[in-house]
């Protein structure tokens, strides 16, 4: 079904690169639900996905939660388009989709969940002020932010506290090797 979907819409609006359209179910949808090996999210929580492109790791997640409410913004309206067919024809009733960029948004999260949007201390600077004062899970709202290869740099840069997790603690397929999802608290 999420293949179909992806393949179709994919050849008319690119939102996977398209020689890994038939990695869909491990580069993307197993990727996404990474995030929920970390961090289980609470019937009635607040999920915002930035720069969700064709809906990742955002569709995915919502599911696998569909008491939660996400809410997915991408800066380019085609990509929204997307995200909001997929999520019609899958009966989602618990996605909010949007063409806004991050820095303009008003609304308060749990937590802020991305994938390959930018470097994270811009991502922080962009959303730090977007998640709620009080937390309902154990530990506190902030970004899932799920990134690969070497971060040492780019972590060093972002001068705030912060978690790494390791995908490959729970997935053996090789694509997970380097991937990990890190988390700063807000
Ligand atoms: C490389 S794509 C990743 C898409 C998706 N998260 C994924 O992993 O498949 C990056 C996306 O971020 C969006 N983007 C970049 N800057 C943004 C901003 N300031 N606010 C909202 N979306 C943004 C782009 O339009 C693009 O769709």
């Amino acid at each position: 079904m999420l293949f179909d979907l992806y393949s179709d819409w994919n050849e008319k609006i690119n939102v996977i690169s398209r020689k890994d359209i038939d990695n869909l179910y491990t580069n993307h949808v197993l990727h996404s639900l990474g995030i929920a090996k970390v961090q289980q999210f609470m019937a009635g929580s607040d999920i915002l996905d930035v720069g969700t492109g064709g809906g990742f790791p955002g569709i995915p997640l919502a599911i696998l939660f569909p008491d939660v409410k996400f809410h997915l913004v991408d800066s380019i309206g085609k990509k929204i388009t997307v995200v909001k067919e997929v999520s019609t024809a899958l009966g989602l009733k618990n996605v909010k989709a949007e063409q806004a960029r991050a820095e303009q948004l008003k609304g308060e999260y749990d937590f802020i969940v991305s994938r390959a949007v930018t470097r994270i201390k811009e991502f922080h600077q962009w959303i730090h002020n977007k998640t709620k004062d009080k937390s309902i899970h154990e530990r506190d709202n902030g970004i899932l932010y799920l990134k690969g290869g070497d971060l040492d740099e780019e972590l060093n840069e972002l001068k705030k506290p912060y978690q790494l997790n390791n995908l490959s603690d729970y997935f053996k397929e090789e694509f997970f090797e380097t991937k990990k999802v890190v988390y700063v608290p807000l």
